[in-house]
């Protein structure tokens, strides 16, 4: 393991102006005599008086829009190259310049707000959604950035991604300040990094949950996906930090970010915030935090050993901001649950059933012995690996399934571009490879459902996992409306 840095410049200081900009990087400016009053990055998005970032992508080109941009009311474009229809800001790398610019336009909010970024392979939604029951306790407006929705104090709308881009970034941090709001808490995905959507961001603390192996489709190797984390870990981008030295990358990090940190650990007792006396149920969870300012017992309505580590991150973050942590212990009672993560669906059956949007190896090796311990019956697992992501994962997440549980139903999830047959064989694949579990394998997704209640008996645990609260399966291009939580309930009513 090897703590890389990004091989990429630094991000532009919070501040850099329009007019500097073109001096800083040798912009030209087609025109001048526009007043821009908003930003968007993307064509469908633009509301009139807006700077429209058009920003060369993968596939397409921001400028291949700019006519869709333009009947939308844009008022300037900033992309690498002119536009045809409108006074073009030229820079030679427009995502460098869309956070700090789209930043400067709504008056630099993350400067105006405190915000707590949560990042990590695992744990970052439900530390957010920890974070923000704490501070709402503490009688703080707070608005919430996280892969399932962006809620402030106007109200909330479904997220597209765990991390906007830049532009909606700073539009919604600018919200959640002109509508109240005093803190945000938000997800801050590798993605985000790399692709620096959140510089123009300033944060007042960041956290580390931990890093396992993931998205190695994007980042190619754990060295650059753990230096796409590392590089939040600056005093350019937080003034403190939090981070959890249960893993590897954990302490490797603590080691070398320059920032001030604050650690927390279930197995160190020497870490700032101690997590002790754990208690795993069927209907909650308690620990002990031992901390600097005293030990608070703690009662979470969430299920799981993992939610501890992510109450522990959500404490430290805290913690590190000088605020009290009672008010915390009392706002974590409250959670009701985090959509879609160990989420219990009852329809009156006689054992337990769950959604859980585990997706990695990770996530299956401390969720699902968990389970086992709730059951002394069968653990009836439904899995499978989504389209157009690291095959690399697909094996390992059959095999370890088939390991942990009794019996393992392969599926689909969202095969996105790629031929459902083959993500499905390897999975299966790692599943027999496993020689443990009984294995089968049912492509509709439904139908799985049905199999696996249909195979429970009093007191077995059923999980259906890796998609969580996700409403669409992706075919290709089509779209099928699928909530797991609502078809594994449908499946249970069926079936009594
Ligand atoms: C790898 C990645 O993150 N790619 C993102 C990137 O794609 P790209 O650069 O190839 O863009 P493109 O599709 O060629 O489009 C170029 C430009 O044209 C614009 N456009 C396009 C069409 C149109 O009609 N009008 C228009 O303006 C687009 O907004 C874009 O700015 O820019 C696009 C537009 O902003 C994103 O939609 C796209 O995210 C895709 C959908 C994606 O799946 N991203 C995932 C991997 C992601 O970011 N995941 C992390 C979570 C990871 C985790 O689970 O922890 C996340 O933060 O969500
Ligand atoms: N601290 C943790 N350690 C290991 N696994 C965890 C932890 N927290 C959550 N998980 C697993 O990861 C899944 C996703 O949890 P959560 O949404 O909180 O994380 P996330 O980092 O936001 O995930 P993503 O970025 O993929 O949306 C959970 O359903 C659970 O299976």
């Amino acid at each position: 393991m090897t703590c890389e840095r990004l091989r990429e410049d630094p991000p532009l200081p919070i501040g850099s102006s329009l007019a500097a900009l073109a001096a800083t990087v040798g912009a030209q400016y087609r025109d001048v005599a526009v007043t821009i009053t908003g930003v968007s990055d993307d064509s469908r998005s633009v509301e009139p008086g807006d700077l429209y970032i058009a920003l060369p992508g993968d596939n397409v080109h921001g400028l291949d829009f700019e006519a869709d941009a333009v009947a939308r009311g844009a008022a300037a474009v900033l992309s690498d190259r002119p536009s045809t229809l409108l006074p073009t800001i030229i820079v030679e790398d427009p995502r460098r310049w869309a956070g700090p610019v789209s930043s400067e336009i709504y008056g630099m909010p993350s400067t105006a707000l405190e915000v707590f970024g949560v990042t990590g392979t695992n744990g970052k939604t439900s530390t957010t959604y920890l974070l923000d029951a704490a501070l709402t306790a503490a009688g703080e407006t707070v608005g919430t950035i996280t892969g399932i929705s962006i809620s402030g104090p106007a109200g909330s709308s479904p997220a597209l991604r765990t991390t906007p881009e830049a532009a909606p970034l700073q539009k919604a941090l600018a919200s959640f300040r002109d509508t109240g709001a005093t803190v945000a808490a938000m997800e801050v995905s590798s993605h985000a990094v790399t692709h620096r959507r959140v510089d123009g961001t300033r944060f007042a603390a960041m956290g580390f949950t931990n890093l396992a192996r993931d998205h190695l489709d994007f980042h190619g190797s754990m060295d650059v996906y753990f230096a796409a984390k590392a590089a939040l870990f600056t005093p350019e981008r937080t003034a403190l930090a939090a981070i959890g030295i249960d893993d590897d990358y954990g302490r490797l990090l603590v080691a070398t970010t320059q920032v001030p940190s604050w650690t927390w650990s279930t197995v160190d007792p020497t870490a700032d915030i101690f997590g002790d006396g754990i208690d795993c149920g069927d209907s909650g969870t308690t620990f002990t935090a031992r901390t600097p300012m005293g030990s608070y017992d703690v009662r979470l309505p969430l299920l799981g050993p993992h939610q501890v580590r992510n109450a522990l991150a959500a404490m430290t973050l805290l913690a590190a901001t000088g605020r009290d942590l009672g008010a915390a212990v009392t706002g974590f009672e409250s959670v009701a649950g985090v959509p879609g993560r160990l989420e219990r669906i009852d329809a009156g059956q006689t054992f337990l059933a769950l959604v859980d949007y585990m997706h990695n190896t990770a996530g299956q090796r401390q969720l699902l012995p968990y389970l086992r311990t709730l059951t002394a019956g069968r653990l009836i697992v439904v899995v499978g690996a989504t389209g157009d992501r690291d095959p690399g994962k697909r094996f390992p997440l059959g095999r370890t399934a088939a390991a942990l549980a009794d019996v393992v139903i392969v599926s689909d999830e969202s095969p996105c571009s790629e031929d459902p047959a083959d993500i499905r064989a390897a999975v299966a694949a790692g599943a027999f490879a496993a020689r443990q579990a009984k294995v089968v394998v049912e492509p509709d997704r439904r139908t799985a459902f049905d199999l696996a209640v249909g195979l429970a008996e009093p007191g077995d645990v059923v999980v259906v996992t890796g998609r969580g609260c996700d409403p669409v399966q992706l075919y290709g291009s089509d779209v099928r409306t699928f909530d797991d939580r609502t078809e594994l309930r449908s499946a249970l009513r069926d079936r009594i």
